[in-house]
């Protein structure tokens, strides 16, 4: 038996009643009867039970977990709501009669279904209707995919941009190589414009040979290397004979075609490695190197007889053209002086208009030369 000022010291529910307490009967109830036994008091309140004061929103989450494990069949699923029960927990799934509800976890163990519920009450305040429904995606479902949707999402603008940034190099490296299609075209015909213009500042217009300027140039590099190993170099001044009456008699244009016959017989008889030029007027020079006077003399003499026999037979006929050619050598005796080689060429060629004209007259360094009448030089 319990004090009768024992429960005044005790709030109701915080100290269940020992064992084999039985209530005491409310104030002017008979004592039951001889064999009559209560029916047996409510079981004591959990320790960690919500306490009354708790509302029904903050009971949802347990609820909801309660109807999570085992889903309603379409039977239950069809049964209409009862109202009754939806005003005594309106967050509680409603469920056909005989359908065994899920059983509600134990209060007192259930420490993870209590977390449980309070994230899903932080997501946005779960209701019943919000529970899913067989076959569909349970909400973690797609909070675990939204990951592989931004890293999908990613992928596809990395390869967007890449894609973009692609075809931008190859439209710049197309257009590069178009530029540099056209560079390479421009430095072509500038190349050939500045071959054509050298061409133009080293060469006669009128024969092709080299003029009076280039020659003396080539002639004092062609000097300067045989003067290294002491070899000779011969140097042929020729004139055509009484050009002036060819072009008073056949015209300017026979004239200058006499001068284009002359070259290319002259031309014929050269090598690769000998230099030929127009001093000026109807006046040609002709280097020859590595070769003794008398060979170049017979050079000079067989060039001097082909142009005696082609002449009249060219069109228009040029009777009368001939030649007069004077012949001298550098060599280490003599010495690799252009100036002064040019002069001794100069007055064997003067020597043969002297003597006459259509011959060859050779002066080495020995022989006394006399000068050609004014002072020409290179
Ligand atoms: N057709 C033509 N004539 C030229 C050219 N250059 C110079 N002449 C002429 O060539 C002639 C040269 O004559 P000269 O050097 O005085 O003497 P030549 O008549 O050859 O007589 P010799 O030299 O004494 O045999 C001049 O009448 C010039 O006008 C040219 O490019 N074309």
């Amino acid at each position: 038996q319990v004090p009768a000022d024992a429960p005044a010291m005790q709030a109701p529910g915080q100290h269940p009643p020992p064992p084999g307490h039985r209530p005491r009967p409310p104030p002017g109830d008979h004592p039951p009867p001889p064999g009559h036994f209560p029916p047996p008091p409510p079981p004591p309140p959990p320790p960690r039970f919500p306490p009354p004061e708790a509302t029904a929103h903050e009971a949802t989450p347990i609820t909801v977990i309660r109807a999570l494990p085992e889903p309603a069949t379409p039977a239950a699923m069809a049964t209409p709501v009862d109202p009754a029960a939806s005003h005594a927990d309106p967050f509680e799934i409603p469920h056909a009669p005989g359908v065994s509800s899920p059983a509600l976890p134990a209060v007192g163990s259930a420490p993870l279904a209590a977390d449980a519920a309070v994230s899903m009450s932080a997501g946005g305040g779960n209701t019943a209707t919000d529970a899913p429904l067989p076959g569909e995606d349970a909400p973690h479902g797609l909070l675990s995919a939204w990951p592989w949707l931004a890293a999908l999402s990613l992928a596809l603008l990395a390869w967007w941009v890449a894609s973009r940034r692609s075809h931008r190099l190859a439209r710049e490296t197309e257009q590069l190589s178009r530029q540099q299609r056209q560079l390479r075209s421009a430095h072509e015909q500038l190349r050939q414009q500045s071959a054509h213009l050298r061409n133009l500042s080293i060469h006669d217009p009128l024969t092709g040979t080299l003029n009076r300027q280039a020659f003396a140039s080539e002639l004092r590099e062609l000097m300067d290397h045989l003067s290294r190993f002491g070899r000779p170099l011969n140097l042929i001044v020729f004139d055509l004979d009484h050009f002036k009456s060819i072009n008073d008699q056949c015209g300017h244009l026979a004239g200058d075609a006499a001068l284009k016959l002359v070259v290319g017989i002259v031309r014929e008889h050269l090598v690769s490695a000998d230099l030929f030029g127009r001093f000026g007027g109807d006046e040609f020079l002709i280097a020859c190197a590595d070769q003794s006077l008398e060979s170049c003399a017979q050079l000079a003499d067989t060039v001097r007889a082909a142009v005696e026999r082609k002449a009249p037979l060219h069109t228009p006929a040029l009777p009368g053209l001939t030649l007069s050619l004077g012949v001298a050598q550098a060599n280490p005796e003599a010495g690799y002086l252009p100036d002064e080689l040019f002069s001794r060429a100069d007055a064997a060629l003067y020597e043969a208009k002297r003597q006459g004209r259509n011959r060859v007259v050779t002066r080495d360094a020995t022989a006394v030369v006399e000068p050609a009448p004014g002072h020409r030089h290179l």
